[in-house]
């Protein structure tokens, strides 16, 4: 049993890291390339796998420009045709599953078909469960060549024991999310500790990690490269763009679009054990830009740490300064 009490609790907010002498002569230098399964990407960062953040087309649009890309699993009747067409259009494939009894036929189903997504990711609120156990050892043995993301979870305990039952990766992060209600409607989660969880789980984990929620600046990413992050997953920083599933809302003359939680009341279709809400963010453009502006971000965030690549920022030290660092900036 751990003990949390003694853990230091921290966040996004209460850290900075600390600059170390710089070895390149442009920022254009450095490497923000990441591998996770057995493909390089751009950047550390992906799109939530939630139907307010992601859909068909901006699949395409993200394999086709070398970023990682989770599709959602709210119309399930969509990952077979899904799967087919970007295979069709020589991309790779990247879906997830839930853990319901369906979600079992739809994986013999994949395999009667001869259809291997290249990712799937086990996307359920509490990962550290039985239940999510018996789908990875399905999962590992009706598809073994597909890499297999399990999530999400608050602990280095899930984190070993999904590694050992099988998982390729898990995700971290449970309640930090923007759209998220759980730690007021459970009282459990990484709420307010968030990047604290991902550093425990750091110190565990033997395969990649996934930091899911809180990101709320671009430099939170750097930050969770730095404890232990080699995938960081965005919901509302990327909700609000041009490409965005979300409607487009225009209140005094500010243009916004929705953002709603995969476990609330909108994409339930009903309020039952509901634990997200919806919100509107603000309308930002086009997600190329603001992806290519994260990619720049990290550049300098590898400048100050002193490297030429995302190793660099995994030495650095960091200072705990407790939430006044923000005053003003906002
Ligand atoms: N990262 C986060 O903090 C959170 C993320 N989400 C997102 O919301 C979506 C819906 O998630 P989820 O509700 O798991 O999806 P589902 O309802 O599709 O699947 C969860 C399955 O696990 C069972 N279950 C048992 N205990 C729990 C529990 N404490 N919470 C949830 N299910 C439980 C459910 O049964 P039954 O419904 O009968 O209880 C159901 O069969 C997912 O995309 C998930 O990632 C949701 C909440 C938190
Ligand atoms: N508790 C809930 N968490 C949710 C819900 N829908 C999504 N999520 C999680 O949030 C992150 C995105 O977080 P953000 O801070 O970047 O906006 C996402 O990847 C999920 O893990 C929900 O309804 N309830």
């Amino acid at each position: 049993m751990s003990n949390y009490f003694s853990m230091e609790a921290f966040d996004y907010d209460d850290i900075q890291l600390v600059p170390n002498k710089g070895i390149i002569k442009s920022r254009r230098d450095a490497d923000t390339s990441v591998m996770f399964g057995n493909r390089a990407f751009k950047i550390p960062v992906v799109p939530a796998n939630m139907a307010s953040v992601i859909d068909e087309k901006l699949a395409v649009w993200l394999a086709r420009n070398g970023y990682y890309y989770v599709m959602h699993r709210f119309e399930p009747e969509k990952r077979i045709p899904f799967i087919k067409m970007m295979h069709d259009k020589g991309v790779f494939a990247s879906i997830s599953v839930g853990i319901k009894d369906s979600e079992y036929h739809f994986i013999d189903q994949l395999a009667k078909e001869d259809l291997h997504p290249e990712y799937i990711t086990i996307d359920v609120a509490h990962g550290y469960s039985v239940f999510v156990i018996k789908m990875i050892h399905y999962i590992k043995d009706k598809l073994p060549d597909s890499f297999l993301t399990v999530g999400n979870v608050a602990t280095p305990e899930a984190v070993r024991e999904l590694e050992n039952e099988g998982a390729d990766a898990t995700k971290v992060g449970v309640g930090p999310g923007k759209a998220c209600i759980t730690k007021l409607k459970t009282g459990f989660g990484t709420g307010g500790w968030q990047l604290a969880a991902l550093r425990m789980c750091s110190k565990v984990a033997r395969k990649p990690l996934i930091a899911d929620g809180g990101i709320r600046h671009n430099g939170d990413i750097a930050k969770s490269v730095r404890f232990g992050a080699n995938m960081v997953m965005i919901g509302s920083m990327l909700a609000g763009h041009e490409e965005s599933p979300g409607n487009v809302i225009k209140i005094d003359g500010k243009t916004y679009k929705q953002y709603w939680g995969s476990a609330s009341e909108v994409q339930k279709g009903a309020y039952r054990n509901v634990e997200g809400k919806q919100m509107l963010v603000p309308y930002r453009g086009s997600i190329k830009d603001t992806l290519q502006e994260m990619q720049e971000d990290l550049q300098s965030a590898i400048s100050y740490a002193g490297g030429r690549d995302l190793n660099a920022i995994k030495l650095v030290d960091y200072v705990i300064v407790k939430n006044t660092i923000m005053d003003g900036d906002y």
